[in-house]
Formats: structure tokens, sequence, C-alpha cells
């Protein structure tokens, strides 16, 4: 692949509101980056810059040319109608056959691994928590080469943070993640994260 996830110059105003000025930052591959920064500084942002769902005002943002990319959201982005299975399923309608039962035995293992049940409720009838969970799976599962975090352990308890971790680490040991927290003890999860600060309007390697 070539190219880099990089940030070069970029503004980015909301109206009046004015979150990036010239920021710029390279985010190695194959590593993990945390995103840390006061509340309202950008983070979320400047994810959404990277996976393209907001244009800069001014500069450029830049993938590796066929990056797959993955992303949790802070409020989930679950289809609510549908099970937790069918959900974490989404990104891959195009399975069939013995290529399916592989994922669907691999989707079982997961629930599993991170005290999600494989029933047929569907996920708005699931807690806050747990919806959570489901929404990381469908990212981790998703075989993507970049994955983008926005704050995906908020609320959740300690115990079910370990548990879900020690799932979800040696999936994405050896992908590009770029994960926004308020919590820098999370970079315990990583084998060699790079900090980053968000914060008036540039994005600063510390
Ligand atoms: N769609 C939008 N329209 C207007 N203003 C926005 C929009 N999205 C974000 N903002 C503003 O841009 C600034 C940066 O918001 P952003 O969500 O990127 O911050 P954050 O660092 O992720 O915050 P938090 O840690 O609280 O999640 C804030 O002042 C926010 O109010």
């Amino acid at each position: 692949m070539s190219g880099e996830l990089a940030l070069r110059g970029v503004d980015k105003r909301y109206g009046d509101i004015v979150v990036l000025t010239g920021a710029s930052a390279a985010f190695e591959p194959g590593r993990a980056h945390l995103l840390m920064g006061p509340s309202g500084a950008g983070k979320t942002t400047l994810l959404r810059l990277l996976a393209g769902l907001e244009r800069p005002d001014g500069g450029e943002v830049t993938l590796p040319s066929g990056t797959r990319l993955a992303m949790t959201f802070q409020e989930d982005r679950l289809c609510d109608n549908l099970t937790a299975t069918a959900n974490i399923r989404l990104p891959h309608a195009h399975l069939r056959g013995a290529a399916l039962e592989a994922f669907l035995a691999r989707e079982r293992e997961a629930l599993g691994a991170v005290g999600l049940p494989v029933d047929s409720r569907p996920v708005r009838e699931l807690s806050g928590g747990q919806r959570r969970r489901v929404a990381i799976l469908r990212a981790v599962l998703a075989d993507a080469d970049v994955l983008l975090f926005d704050e995906p352990l908020k609320g959740m308890d300690e115990k079910t943070v370990e548990q879900v971790m020690d799932y979800v680490c040696p999936l994405i040991a050896a992908k590009t993640v770029l994960w926004a927290t308020h919590d820098p003890r999370e970079g315990r999860f990583f084998p060699d994260p790079t900090l980053w600060e968000v914060r008036d309007g540039g994005v600063f390697h510390l």
C-alpha cells in the first residue's frame, strides 16, 4: 500500500467553532495510537476526518491506498431492530457457504468471549454496555486494516473491560489503531502505543 495515514495542515471548523487549525500528524502503520485531549478538543472530529465522514476546510487527509477502515462511535450506531449477530455480520453480507459458516462460528466464539449471549433479542433490548460490546466486535471482526475507536470502553465496568480486551487485543495487535480515550492507562492494551494530544487546534505527538 502506498501513502500514509496522515493529516497535513488540516483546518476544520463547524460554523464559528474552530476545531483544527493547520494540524499535521502521521500515524505509523501496524501500531496503536492513543488520542488524548480535553473534552471538545476535537478527537472525534479527527477520527471522522480520517474516516472520510468529514471533509477538511483546508489541508489534506491521506490514507494508504486500498485501506479498509472500521470504526466504533460513541453512540454505537447499531441497527436497533437486528440481533447482535446480525449487526456484527453486516460488513460480511457477501459471505456464502463454508466461508459464512466459518464466520458464524467465529462470531459465536467472539460473543461468548466478551460475555454476550447468542440470542434472538434485537439490540434495542440490550444494556448500554452490551451494545457497546456488539459495536466493538463488529469493528474488530470486520477485517479492516485501520481501526478507529472513539472512547470504546467508556462506561464499562473494570471486569468487563478486562474480559473484552483479553479477546480484542490479540486481534488488533498488528493493526493500525487510533484509540480516543480520556484514560491513559488504556495504553496497557497495546504493545508499543504512541500517545497524541488533540488540543488548541493541533494534534501533538507526546
Ligand atoms: N456536527 C457538529 N456541528 C457543530 N459543532 C460540532 C459538530 N461536531 C463537533 N462539533 C464541535 O467541535 C468541537 C470538537 O468536538 P469533538 O466531538 O471532536 O471533541 P472531542 O475531543 O471528541 O470531545 P469528547 O472528549 O467530549 O468526546 C466541539 O466544540 C464540538 O461542540
